[in-house]
């Protein structure tokens, strides 16, 4: 296992989760420097989204803490968190359709630094609402369609939607939640030039199950297994760990590893 970094920005120690009698996340540590690229991958059920549930505060920990930079934020409530620079992005895009692309971005960025009320009115604190939300939605690829209606978007363009708007919120850390499912190929490739462009003041921690976005993308995997931590190291020694490959990795290698047949097994 890796050595922790000395300053992390985001600490977990000994998170635990518990649903009844099933352990979701069991005893969790991890630290991520800022600027980490870190991936937590797993099978289905491995606890990877209540991980995240839990360090974004829409879980509670049964026991553990959980530190950004070096404040305890253990009990503090989800908009708290986002305020001191949490943002998320979820499984399902979660952009409300019928406003366009450039609303959801404002709109985003306004629930994380909410302003005094009536303050919406000031057209200039309007316009820098606006000019930060195109910034950023120029930077996931998706000026020509800021004034469509988000619902108007592919599957593809809602994802980056989400990452624009949770990058505009200006986080220290941000968590991803399987950002590549349902993507096509091209799709992915686009993501991953979006995910190189995230500046190095944040710190990323990817859930995600595509295995090859995974290794371009993080220096350091995280593999969860029933809630616990099977391995925790640089990428490239998580996913050649041989638990990963013969519980949860590329089953056609492993296959291809394999004794022939049952009997050699056996034997
Ligand atoms: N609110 C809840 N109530 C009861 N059980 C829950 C709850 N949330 C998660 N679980 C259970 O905790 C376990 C971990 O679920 P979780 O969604 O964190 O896994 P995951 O690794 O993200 O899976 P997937 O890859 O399928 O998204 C599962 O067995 C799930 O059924």
């Amino acid at each position: 296992m890796g050595r922790p970094p000395a300053d992390p920005v985001l600490s977990l120690s000994g998170l635990t989760r518990r649903y009844g009698t099933l352990t979701a996340v069991d005893d969790v540590s991890l630290h991520l420097a800022t600027g980490a690229r870190h991936a937590v991958i797993g099978p289905n059920g491995a606890g990877k989204t209540t991980l995240l549930n839990l360090i974004a505060g829409t879980a509670r920990p049964d026991e553990g803490a959980i530190t950004l930079a070096g404040r305890d934020i253990t009990r503090r409530a989800p908009a708290r968190r986002s305020r001191l620079g949490i943002a998320r992005s979820f499984q399902q895009p979660s952009a409300i359709r019928e406003l366009t692309v450039l609303e959801n971005v404002m709109l985003a960025t306004w629930r994380h630094h909410p302003l005094r009320p009536g303050a919406w009115r000031r057209p200039k604190r309007l316009r820098q609402l606006a000019a930060t939300a195109s910034g950023q939605l120029e930077a996931v690829g998706l000026a020509d369609v800021v004034h469509q209606p988000a619902g108007a978007l592919s599957h593809g363009q809602r994802r980056l939607l989400d990452l624009a708007a949770a990058l505009a919120a200006r986080p220290s850390v941000l968590l991803l939640d399987e950002p590549a499912a349902g993507l096509t190929d091209r799709d992915v490739v686009r993501l991953l030039r979006v995910l190189d462009d995230i500046s190095d003041d944040v710190a990323v921690l990817l859930v995600e199950h595509h295995t090859d976005l995974v290794a371009e993308f993080a220096d350091t995997v995280t593999v969860l297994m029933a809630g616990r931590v099977l391995v925790s190291g640089p990428t490239r020694e998580a996913l050649s760990h041989p638990e990963v490959r013969d519980a949860y990795l590329d089953p056609v290698a492993t296959a291809a590893d394999a004794p022939a047949s049952d009997s050699d097994r056996k034997g």
